[in-house]
């Protein structure tokens, strides 16, 4: 996926995403309504041109083992029809899948755009919440699940109905009676499909799906997380927990089998060919021996009873298909209705690039407020380091301008405006960032640094990377900058933020939020966010989260934040020369005199 396809593709459920609003199914499929129905014309067409080759081997043989001189122009007629049947048949067929696979590939990639364009949307505290296993498995293997529901189970269904349909009203015009008697095999099978939709299968099913979602976060979690989990001797625990995940499948899909496979050996005694034909024959026997049938009149039901059998064999074969279909939908549709952050109606344009906190409170979780009544403003032009403790508040303030969150009380306002009502594509043209974990994308590194400026020459590219402190690195991978990351080249932590910083530069946003990497601390990052902070400020409004001296010395003003709140506040040189809270903290981490 890339970041275009993130950032909003075009297809046909775009807009159906509606806040909130799950679409219906029928509505993420209406779309194809014509090429549905297509399918399932040209299927019946089919299915129902098989049937005449049947039919005419039947009356051929009831006509030719009937008394009496046979009528050759009907003899001929009905072998014609049986061919033409015939290759009617394979031409329609043939295109039905042709087509049928067509809709399917186009139901797949659109239903994928839309997820994927969905994902691009939603706020990211609800990303946070999910596991990646499982959002992998609602755009892989749930989109690919709803292919037999879409394509083909309808057109296979209504063909399996139709053709049994037709022979019925034949067989019906043979002898009414023995008619009945054919039916009595599908009559049983009938009785055991309720079988297969009591709650306690639907649950199995249910069951069977999460079990797959947890293999699916466990090897996520276990690739993710391999160099922690191998650094901390902990393989073989990531190991036990993937193999648990692994046999609570097995065991869950187990019991699914287990209900399943009783009910199927009943159908599959029932529908079997032994069975049906000997119910057709004692049947027929008794009516022949009592004189109500003739002989003849036995052939039709031998050569068209096993087909009557079609619709419960493909009930039973295509439910549990078309349950998982079901309940994949119905996953798709909620990942398509989670709502986007609120876009204002009318977005107005901030007047500059004033930012201001007013009494800002926020909890992610109702009742424990971790933003507690932050005041604060960033002028144009000046630098405001924010410092603290570890969960102090830093990160959520920081995570409060790009709307990651909205405040739970207070404004955010830029230039005046509430954010609220800014649209958020202006926002992110106005404001870029530098978070800690860098997320650089499997490109090319022109790529990864014009990520926000896609119209930006190589130029443009190269003076970022200067300014960033990465210029002479990327020249020394092997593509230089047209290197693809993760491919032919791996990047260290600081040379990653250096290329994020980079990118943020690039973005030409009036506001830069920095949220200083203390895991990185390496020279060259040091002197990148210096050189950063010391080119841009006299033209940008910018907010770094500082962990270290020089960062706090290069800022215009310092504010200390503790327990979610500002505890102290001023520039650089009256804080450290002051008793305050800032300079007891910094004391007791070890602080010193900025190099
Ligand atoms: N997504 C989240 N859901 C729930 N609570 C969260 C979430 N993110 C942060 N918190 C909590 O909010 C509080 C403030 O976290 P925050 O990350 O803003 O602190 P910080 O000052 O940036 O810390 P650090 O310097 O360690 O990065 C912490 O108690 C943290 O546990």
């Amino acid at each position: 996926m890339t970041a275009t396809d993130l950032a909003g593709a075009s297809t046909p459920f775009t807009s159906t995403a509606t806040a909130g609003e799950p679409p219906s199914a029928a509505r993420l499929l209406r779309p194809f309504a014509g090429s549905f129905a297509a399918v399932v014309v040209l299927q019946v067409i089919g299915a129902v041109a098989g049937l005449a080759p049947l039919l005419a081997v039947a009356e051929l043989g009831r006509t030719l083992l009937s008394p009496g001189p046979v009528d050759r122009g009907h003899v001929w007629f009905v072998v014609l029809a049986g061919v033409a049947g015939l290759l009617v048949r394979l031409l329609f067929t043939a295109a039905s899948a042709g087509i049928g696979h067509l809709v399917d590939d186009q139901v797949q990639l659109s239903l994928r755009r839309a997820l994927a364009a969905r994902l691009g949307r939603v706020p990211i505290g609800w990303l946070a919440r999910r596991r990646t296993g499982e959002l992998a498995k609602v755009v892989g293997d749930d989109v690919s699940a709803v292919h037999p529901f879409i394509a083909h189970a309808p057109s296979e269904l209504v063909a399996a109905f139709v053709v049994p349909l037709v022979s019925l009203v034949y067989l019906f015009t043979v002898d009414w009676r023995l008619t009945l008697i054919t039916l009595i095999p599908v009559v049983l099978a009938v009785a055991l499909v309720p079988l297969m939709m009591t709650p306690a299968r639907l649950r199995e099913q249910e069951e069977f799906d999460a079990a797959m979602g947890r293999i699916a976060n466990s090897v996520v979690e276990f690739v993710q997380g391999i160099a922690v989990v191998k650094a901390f001797g902990g393989a073989g625990r990531a190991h036990r927990r993937f193999r648990t995940a692994t046999e609570d499948f097995a065991r869950v899909f187990f019991r699914w089998v287990r209900g399943l496979s009783v009910i199927a050996a009943g159908m599959q005694l029932a529908l079997s060919p032994p069975f049906v034909l000997l119910v057709v024959l004692i049947g027929g026997t008794v009516l022949i021996t009592g004189g109500g049938l003739a002989p003849a009149d036995l052939l039709p039901f031998l050569l068209l009873g096993l087909g009557l059998t079609a619709p419960v064999a493909a009930l039973g074969h295509g439910f549990d298909d078309l349950q998982a279909a079901r309940r994949a939908v119905g996953r798709i549709r909620e990942v398509l209705a989670v709502p986007s952050l609120p876009e204002p109606s009318q977005p107005v344009t901030p007047r500059g690039h004033r930012v201001e906190l007013r009494d800002v409170r926020f909890a992610y979780e109702p009742g424990h407020e971790v933003l507690r009544g932050i005041d604060l403003v960033l002028e144009p032009g000046t630098v405001t380091a924010l410092v603290g403790p570890s969960g102090s508040g830093k990160s959520t303030v920081v995570r409060l301008l790009p709307r990651f969150f909205d405040p739970t009380h207070g404004s955010v306002t830029l230039g005046g405006v509430d954010l609220r009502e800014i649209g958020s594509r202006e926002l992110y043209r106005r404001v870029s960032f530098v978070f800690q974990d860098t997320v650089l994308l499997r490109a090319p590194v022109t790529d990864n640094i014009a990520l926000a400026a896609p119209g930006a020459g190589l130029g443009d590219v190269v003076r970022a990377a200067r300014l960033a402190n990465v210029h002479e690195r990327i020249l020394a991978l092997p593509r230089g900058y047209e290197s693809v990351i993760g491919e032919d080249a791996v990047l260290s932590g600081g040379e990653a933020q250096r290329i994020a910083l980079a990118r943020a530069v690039l973005a030409d946003a009036p506001i830069l939020v920095l949220d200083e990497a203390t895991a990185f601390a390496d020279p060259q990052t040091e002197q990148a966010v210096r050189r950063t902070l010391t080119t841009l400020n006299s033209e940008r409004t910018i907010l770094v989260i500082a962990h270290r001296l020089e960062t706090i010395a290069d800022a215009d003003t310092v504010v200390m934040l503790e327990h979610g709140k500002v505890a102290e506040r001023g520039s650089p040189a009256e804080l450290l020369a002051g008793n305050g809270r800032f300079a007891s903290f910094w004391q007791s981490h070890g602080g010193g005199e900025p190099r």
